[in-house]
Parts: C-alpha cells; sequence; structure tokens
C-alpha cells in the first residue's frame, strides 16, 4: 500500500465500494437467492421536476449478460445507481438476492455489497494507488485480516485474471492505456470474487479489437465464474457478441426485454431504428463473418470475439 492516502478517483466521483468502517459490513450472511439476483418493481427515481424512471420493472436472471441500452440521458446509469444503492429512489422495491435495497436505512446497512463488483464509466481508479493497490482496497475493507503477502498475492491473480500483465500490479493509473485501465477497474471489480457484475459501458472509447478483447473477456469470465452481469453499453457489437439478453430503456422505463431476435419482434419505433439502422446491420453482419469463419460456438459471446 502506498504511504499516501488515496485521492478521490480522478475520473468518477462514485466509488463501488462503501468507505466507512462499519465491522458488521464484513460478516458474512446467508441470503435468500432465486433465480433473479435482480428483481426491480414499480421503480421511479426523479432529479426535481425531471422524471428519469417511472413505473420501471426488469427482472435480471441469474448467470446471464444481459446489455441495457436506451438513447442518451434516458438514466441507465441511474438505474445501475440505484441498484447498487447509491441512489435513493422516490418509489419501487429492488431486490438484489432478495434484499430491499430501498428498504435500507443507510449505506452500512446494505451487507450484500461484497457480493458484487462495479466498473464505473469512467474506470475510477484510485489514482495515487498503483493497480494492484487499487484492487486491494476493497479486499482490505472487507478482510481487514488478511496478511500483506496474501493481499498482493490475491491482487496480482485479479490482474492477471483480468488480462493485463503480472507487472501491470505495480504501475499507476496514468501509466496505462484506457484498454489497461478498464481492465484494471475490472480487476477491482473482481477482487471480492462477486456473483454480480455491474459495468457502465466498459468498451466506451477502446478502438475495435480492444473493444472485441474485452468482451470476450468478459464472457470468458461470465461462464467461468458464473457471474451474472448487468452491462449498459451503446456498443452494438457487444450486445450481439456476448450479451443473452438486451433491456431497453425509453419512454422512462424497460419497453421491452429479451434476445435480440426477441427484440425485433416488436414495434417500439427506438428499438427498430437502432436494431435495424445500419450500424446494427454491419455488426450484425461481423457476427455473421466471424461465425463463418469458425470463431462462433454454441454460447453468443463466443461469435464475436
Ligand atoms: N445526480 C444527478 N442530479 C441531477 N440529475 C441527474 C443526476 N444524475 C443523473 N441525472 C440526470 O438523469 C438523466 C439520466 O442520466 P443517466 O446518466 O442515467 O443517463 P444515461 O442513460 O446513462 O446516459 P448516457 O447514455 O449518455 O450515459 C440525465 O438527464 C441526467 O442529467
Amino acid at each position: 500500500m502506498s504511504e499516501n492516502q488515496p485521492l478521490p478517483p480522478d475520473d468518477d466521483e462514485d466509488l463501488p465500494f462503501p468507505l466507512d468502517d462499519d465491522d458488521d459490513a464484513a460478516a458474512p450472511e446467508e441470503l435468500p437467492t432465486d433465480d433473479f439476483p435482480i428483481e426491480i418493481e414499480g421503480l421511479t427515481n426523479s432529479f426535481g421536476e425531471q422524471v428519469i424512471h417511472e413505473d420501471l420493472s426488469l427482472k435480471v436472471r441469474r448467470g446471464e449478460i444481459l446489455g441495457v441500452v436506451g438513447g442518451s440521458g434516458t438514466g441507465k446509469s441511474v438505474l445501475m445507481r440505484s441498484i447498487i444503492g447509491l441512489q435513493i429512489p422516490e418509489h419501487g422495491c429492488i431486490k438484489v438476492f432478495g434484499r430491499d435495497i430501498t428498504a435500507a436505512e443507510d449505506d452500512s446497512e446494505i451487507k450484500i455489497r461484497y457480493r458484487w463488483g462495479v466498473l464505473f464509466q469512467g474506470g475510477a481508479l484510485f489514482s495515487t494507488l498503483t493497480v494492484g493497490e487499487n484492487v486491494q482496497v476493497p479486499l482490505k475493507q472487507y478482510y481487514p485480516e488478511l496478511s500483506a503477502e496474501l493481499l498482493d498475492e490475491i491482487a496480482r491473480y485479479k490482474v492477471v485474471m483480468s488480462g493485463l500483465p503480472e507487472e501491470a500490479a505495480s504501475k499507476f493509473p496514468s501509466e496505462l492505456s484506457g484498454g489497461m485501465k478498464k481492465r484494471a477497474g475490472l480487476a477491482r471489480a473482481l477482487a471480492l470474487d462477486p456473483e454480480l457484475l455491474f459495468l457502465d459501458e466498459p468498451t466506451a472509447g477502446l478502438d475495435p479489437i480492444g473493444a472485441a478483447m474485452f468482451d470476450e473477456l468478459l464472457r470468458e469470465l461470465t461462464d467461468t465464474l458464473g457471474l451474472t452481469v448487468f452491462l449498459i453499453t451503446h456498443d452494438l457489437d457487444t450486445l450481439y457478441a456476448i450479451c443473452d439478453r438486451v433491456a431497453v430503456l425509453a419512454d422512462k422505463h424497460v419497453v421491452a426485454v429479451g434476445t435480440i431476435p426477441e427484440l425485433l419482434e416488436t414495434d417500439h419505433p427506438w428499438i427498430q431504428e437502432y436494431f435495424n439502422g445500419p450500424r446494427a446491420r454491419a455488426a450484425l453482419s461481423a457476427k455473421e463473418r466471424h461465425a463463418k469463419a469458425g470463431v462462433a460456438v454454441d454460447k453468443p459471446g463466443k461469435a464475436g470475439a
């Protein structure tokens, strides 16, 4: 750990884990689970007069990568923040692993945070900490008894798991490329062996090859670790390549959720324009080209890798 105190993240004000010293937060709890680790019912969110969500409902299936799409400003990030307890909704119920997140009176009451990992849009890495130290932050918080050696070892393991060379653990965020930063953020999101992963536009700003490699990694990790993934994206290639289902936000709620062929059967104008536009056709034909070249296998994610 650097002697410097961590400064707030350089590019996002949010943290994917609490920084309070609540000892209870580390206590493992047996919580009821079912086939929907996330269940949202009748959600309403507003900022002043601006209503973002109105009567929004959505269920996320265990083990799926759910793509979340919608026009700019439709409230995708606000929805994610609501699920992880950073945005208190006006109305509605959000259950994560069967626990009503909205019923928690304060942050420390949300004791299931260790079961999810978050990669915010900008990565939100501590700029004064190395990548390895960034990964260690949530580990130290939830497992303060871990030795420095073990922390180092776990952090290196997560760094490599995220597709970075081991040496990257000792680098500072400013020494990394954009793609490496995303992977470093992913390593930190995976620090606590989460069951749920929240990703806000993870491939934004990456070149197409870097984005495809990130997609491939994400699909592999999801399948290997049995993750459930809530993935906000504008990237049509990502949607076609790795998402099991896609939820569409429009008109203040989820207007449709399903596989892309199922979405195409709806007559919602935004869905038709989005999935039938020239960029969508290009993404689809790229996927088909990969399939013809023998890259595709039975899982959706392998096609576009
Ligand atoms: N803390 C806040 N205070 C006031 N308004 C907010 C706040 N956070 C978000 N908003 C507003 O809520 C709306 C939805 O924002 P959000 O970031 O969820 O959109 P988005 O769908 O993720 O957009 P994009 O695709 O452009 O990232 C926007 O109009 C935004 O200005």
